[in-house]
């Protein structure tokens, strides 16, 4: 991925206000030249780049290719600071100070190849202006001393302002992706609840507090009845739309902050409940069941047979829970029990035993 793909702009907008930037900073630069030494001193390399920079923004305004019009800008920058290091005393001239923002301008615009490329450009250039000023082929500068060191001051505060921006500019975008890649690396990418990952980090987290607190820790499983005649009836997108709905409806009837709702694969969903001993979690089920069942989203050969869960739930208390892997089993064969049993029911279980519902 190029960097301005993160930026927000887009890639057009990059390019179009970086255009804008360089072309305005050089009219200025150029003006104030022009106001401290008069009409005598006419910064010509800078005329070219700034009708360069009018010529590529109206290019770009009537929808040229924008890789044309980053080439474009990067091989003005090039020559403007070639033809002005020249003209305006070489190796002491102040644009010389620009030449690190010119591959920096490319990483953004183009792409890490070309930022290397146009590196190598600018080390040509520097050392053809030092081997021409060396050898006295550069034009003598008039400017002032003290006008000189002005300058090279203007240049370095634009300098530093420049990279500033670039580096806190990458620096946010990357701490942006790097919360967006933890958020997305636990989320199940149909339905938008926890994937299995997130759910069993998130009941190893739940089973430590439970034990440190002592307190109770319930696990519902539930899973869609007949889900595959579901998909054969109905297909395979509308199974995926049904998805969605069922995790919804399980996330929107949520239930506390602490609660957490995950998909652990499939059809079959994961509700993990702390601080809840099994009545609460059992009631906390068969309400759910209610829910999807009153949905009456339709299936079957005639389109009639209602949607159901079956639901497995099991609680454990404090020190008494040995981990992940128990709970997930009672809940799973709580889960299974209720499908043997015919289906659209909470089968809940405690220490081993289990206590049917409808
Ligand atoms: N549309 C869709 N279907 C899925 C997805 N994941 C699993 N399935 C389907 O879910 C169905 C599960 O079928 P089974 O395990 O036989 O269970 P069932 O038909 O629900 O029957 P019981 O669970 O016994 O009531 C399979 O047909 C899977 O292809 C998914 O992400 N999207």
């Amino acid at each position: 991925m190029s960097a301005f793909t993160l930026m927000p702009l887009g890639r057009r907008g990059l390019v179009q206000a970086t255009n804008l930037v360089v072309t305005s900073l050089v009219a200025s630069l150029a003006i104030i030249k022009i106001v401290i030494l008069g009409l005598n001193s006419l910064p010509i390399p800078a005329f070219f780049v700034i009708v360069a920079g009018v010529i590529n923004a109206i290019y770009i305004r009537r929808n040229g290719s924008i890789d044309v019009a980053a080439k474009i800008l990067i091989i003005t920058a090039l020559f403007g600071l070639a033809f002005s290091s020249f003209y305006t005393g070489g190796v002491d001239a102040s644009v010389v100070l620009f030449a690190p923002i010119i591959p920096i301008m490319t990483v953004l615009l183009i792409n890490t190849r070309a930022a290397w490329i146009t590196f190598g450009l600018v080390c040509l250039i520097l050392i053809g202006i030092f081997i021409l000023d060396f050898n006295g082929h550069i034009p003598e500068n008039t400017v002032d001393p003290d006008l000189l060191l002005m300058s090279r001051y203007i240049v370095l505060i634009c300098l530093c302002l420049i990279s500033t921006w670039v580096v806190s500019r990458f620096s946010s975008i990357s701490r942006t992706l790097l919360v967006q890649l933890e958020q997305q690396s636990n989320i199940d990418y149909l339905t938008g609840v926890l994937n299995r990952r997130a759910i069993e980090t998130e009941l190893l987290q739940e089973i430590d507090r439970a034990k440190r607190s002592n307190t109770w820790l319930s696990l519902i499983m539930a899973d869609v009845d007949f889900f595959k005649l579901y998909n054969d009836s109905n297909g395979h997108l509308a199974g995926d739309t049904c998805l969605k709905e069922i995790a919804k409806l399980i996330s929107d009837y949520s239930l506390r902050a602490a609660d957490s709702v995950g998909r652990f694969g499939g059809e079959e969903f994961v509700l993990i409940l702390p601080d809840t001993n099994m009545d609460k979690a059992t009631e906390i089920a068969e309400n759910l069941r209610k829910i999807i069942l009153n949905q009456h989203i339709p299936y079957g050969p005639n389109n009639t047979d209602p949607v159901t869960l079956t639901l497995g739930v099991t609680s454990a208390y404090g020190q008494t829970i040995s981990g992940t892997e128990q709970l997930i089993r009672e809940a799973d064969a709580a889960l299974y029990k209720g499908k043997h049993q015919g289906r659209n029911r909470v089968v809940s279980s405690i220490s081993g035993s289990s206590v049917a519902q409808n």
